[in-house]
């Protein structure tokens, strides 16, 4: 007997006919004789009843706390779990639940976004020697002060590789609307092909930059505890995407493509100063400022261009764009710049793979596909996997069909 924890989104949940066929994957496991632990995000999106977006709409949000936030919306992945209990008992199987408090995910206080600080799978376990199938609601944890806290969105497939270590499951599988992972979104790119296998490198990289299929930090602790997830669809029986780790890839020559994948997120802001005063430490303390405001500078290039000057540009997040703004205003006198520009619409697209550092010619590649197709590169970052390009937003899902022409067309 084998325990499989397998993970059901919004878009598995959101109504009888798409639960039924989530039944399917769960009585399949069910009647192989393993035991399933199931765990359910909110109903849907926005719109349907349940959905977490839908209870978001239905409040003041700017007159709650986070905390209250929190307990309105692991609502919605409660609702789920006690649906799917409901109709998974009435076909006659043997279902128990699990409540927040038994979960045993602990988290820290940063309501929204909360930090898993240990899991416990005392209580799932129990259950599961009472009943074939346990539900958990996903996307929540439970922090020191006894608050309900969620972890971020898309966070259900964090939890399910959460439990997955703490009753060391034999798979972890996350089901979506998709077999798997495709080497760019299917829903911009039509042409996009499926990946047999992804490493985590690879993967982290892809849900980093916008890749929504899979949740960041599910990826970083799977890789951390070696735990393979199958990311499948719940609509077919068909295998879906393996990530594993990088040295299982490598020597097993699992790569199909030069790169694994292409993405986008359309959310970016450019601030560039121009003329700089370069004697004084000013981008030194200008970094601190930034840091201490609690933004994440995403890219930064900083270039002298002459008479004791320089150009400092910055990547960050646009809702980010009013905080920066203030420190830069602090920092008037020290920085002297002769003009401060500030880009808003700004988006980027990732060209990710190992490929990138074994062939020659991959940026040369992607910067010239970008601007024959008059899509203005105005900032690049690139590592051993990842080219990224700032450009316009609006350019921001042309270019990923683009790309993909170019690189696996
Ligand atoms: N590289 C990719 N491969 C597959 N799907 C992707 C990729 N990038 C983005 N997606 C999107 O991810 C969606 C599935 O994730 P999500 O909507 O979060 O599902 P769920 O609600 O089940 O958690 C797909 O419908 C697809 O549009
Ligand atoms: N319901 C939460 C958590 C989640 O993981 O959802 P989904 O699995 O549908 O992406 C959200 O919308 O963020």
């Amino acid at each position: 007997m084998k325990i499989i924890v397998q993970k059901f989104g919004g878009t598995s949940t959101r109504s009888i006919e798409t639960r039924e066929h989530m039944y399917k994957n769960i009585i399949r496991e069910h009647d192989k004789g393993n035991k399933v632990v199931a765990v359910v995000s909110a109903m849907g999106r926005y719109d349907d009843p349940y959905a977490t977006d839908t209870l978001l709409s239905i409040v003041h949000t700017n007159q709650l706390t986070d905390e209250e936030i929190d307990r309105l919306t692991s609502i919605g992945e409660t609702i789920s779990t006690l649906v799917v209990k409901s109709e998974l008992a009435n076909k006659g199987y043997i279902v128990e639940t699990v409540t927040n408090a038994e979960l045993g995910i602990l988290t820290d206080s940063h309501h929204l976004n909360a930090t898993i600080t240990t899991v416990e799978g005392k209580h799932i376990l129990e259950k599961l020697n009472k009943a074939d199938i346990v539900i958990c609601p996903g996307f929540q944890g439970y922090s020191q002060n006894g608050k309900i806290t969620t972890l971020g969105r898309g966070g259900s497939d964090l939890s399910a590789v959460a439990i997955g270590v703490a009753i060391d499951a034999n798979e972890v599988e996350i089901y979506s609307d998709v077999n798997g992972i495709y080497t760019a979104d299917p829903r911009i790119v039509p042409d996009a092909m499926k990946l047999n296998y992804i490493s985590y490198s690879e993967m982290l990289e892809l849900s980093k930059n916008g890749a929504k299929v899979l949740n960041h930090r599910c990826v970083q602790l799977a890789a951390k505890h070696g735990i393979v997830i199958h990311a499948r669809s719940s609509f077919d029986e068909s295998k879906g995407t393996y990530v594993l780790g990088d040295e299982k890839i490598m020597k097993e020559h699992l790569n199909q493509f030069i790169i694994s994948g292409i993405t986008g997120s359309q959310n970016e802001a450019r601030i560039t100063l121009v003329g700089v005063d370069a004697k004084v430490n000013g981008a030194g303390e200008l970094f601190e400022k930034i840091a201490n405001a609690n933004v994440n500078v995403n890219v930064f290039s900083q270039a002298l261009v002459g008479g004791g000057r320089m150009d400092i540009s910055l990547i960050i997040n646009d809702k980010d764009v009013p905080a920066v703004v203030e420190v830069i205003n602090d920092l008037k006198e020290t920085l002297q710049a002769k003009k401060t520009i500030v880009r808003g619409n700004i988006g980027k697209v990732a060209v990710i793979g190992v490929g990138i550092k074994n062939n020659k010619g991959m940026f040369q590649k992607v910067y010239n596909t970008l601007m024959s197709h008059d899509i203005n590169v105005e900032m690049t970052s690139c590592s051993e996997i990842n080219i990224s390009c700032y450009i316009d937003r609006d350019d921001v899902k042309r270019a990923q069909v683009l790309l993909h022409e170019a690189f696996l067309g």
